[in-house]
């Protein structure tokens, strides 16, 4: 059997597998390529790929890239599908240890953001909430951790980093962002900051606390340089011009390979960064948010904008204009709605 069967079967690609196991239990197996680099799948949309021991890795890393975390955010989980073709196909070799992750199979699967929970609200051990036990979303949640810690445990000597791949449900007047979880006394690399410019991601939101999504478990816990990507807007599968997303491809790609950065200053532009000041809540019954639907991701209100109010509490804009990133009304009580950044 070759390498390719011995992972997906009768499956064209990694996706496809996946999404034809979505809910299966699937046994953890391994292979080799023909140039050495070990892989384990190790569950249905995780690899662990490690690249054989005399195989030089010049940036003395690791990497987590994963995507899927929302099944309907598609454009990225082409992208990783592709990565992962070109690599079982031998077309560049592997210079760092690697896990890849399609977060939920099953909501991938049914086209949806999730089926039960958002997942992307259940890491840094939220999954164990009464409310959530139980739950597939929480489940996977935990099992993805334990893999991560893994992963980091094995790969302690090395730098990590992990990109958690997304795309935006409004359309944004960023197209490409990205956030960084909130570490007590970190900023972010400047050579991280230069791999966003590479792969064509303009922003950086600057987190304001820890929070439960993918991304701040992997900093907070693996001690991870971690990054929440937004790559453009949501669109089902075979709906995305991957074209605009060849910027994460190439720079990916580039970072497996081993191959040196590009040149400082090979961007013109420097990255914006912009501060999360407020995160929006939904506080329950008398929550009024006053951001329209439609409203795209930065867009600027002006000083004394009252954005919510619930008759007990509100939120209005402060002395500098602010601006919205992913309003979304439609979560429950307890869940953010939007956040409020300043350049
Ligand atoms: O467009 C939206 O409203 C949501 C896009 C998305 O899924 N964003 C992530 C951001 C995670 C972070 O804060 O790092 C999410 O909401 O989970
Ligand atoms: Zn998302």
């Amino acid at each position: 059997m070759n390498t390719f069967t011995h992972l997906f079967g009768t499956s064209p690609d990694w996706l496809s597998h996946t999404l034809s196991h979505a809910s299966s239990v699937l046994p953890e197996t391994t292979t080799q390529l023909a140039d050495g680099t070990h892989v384990v799948r190790i569950a249905t949309g995780v690899l662990w790929l490690t690249p054989p021991a005399d195989r030089e890795n010049p940036n003395r890393e690791a990497l987590i890239v994963s995507a899927g975390v929302h099944g309907n955010e598609t454009a990225p989980i082409e992208v990783l599908n592709g990565l992962v073709l070109e690599l079982l196909a031998g077309k560049w070799p592997l210079a760092c240890p690697l896990l890849l992750i399609f977060g939920n199979p099953p909501a991938m699967a049914a086209g949806t953001r999730f089926l039960d929970v958002n997942m992307n609200r259940l890491f840094n051990g939220a999954h164990g909430k009464a409310e959530y036990v139980g739950l597939p979303e929480a489940e996977r949640a935990r099992f993805i951790e334990e893999v991560c810690r893994e992963f980091a445990a094995e790969h302690s000597g090395l730098a990590l980093s992990h990109y958690d791949l997304h795309t935006a449900i409004r359309p944004s007047k960023q197209e490409r962002f990205a956030l960084y979880p909130f570490v007590a006394g970190r900023a972010a690399p400047p050579e991280q900051c230069a791999f966003l410019l590479e792969a064509e991601v303009g922003a950086l939101l600057l987190q304001h606390k820890e929070s439960t999504v993918f991304s701040s478990f992997s900093s907070s816990q693996l001690n991870a340089e971690s990054f929440t990507v937004e790559l453009g807007k949501v669109r089902p599968f075979g709906q995305n011009d991957l074209q605009r997303y060849s910027g994460i491809e190439q720079a990916l790609r580039r970072r497996f390979c081993g191959e040196p950065a590009p040149a400082a200053g090979a961007t013109l532009e420097p990255l914006t960064i912009f501060e999360v000041v407020h995160e929006v809540l939904n506080t329950g019954p008398d929550f009024q948010f006053h951001v329209p639907d439609d409203v795209a991701n930065f867009t600027l209100y002006p000083p004394g904008t009252v954005i919510w109010e619930d008759g007990v509490s509100c939120y209005k804009v402060g002395a500098e204009p602010e601006a919205i990133v992913f309003p979304n009304r439609e979560v429950p009580v307890g869940q953010r709605v939007g956040l409020m950044v300043k350049a």
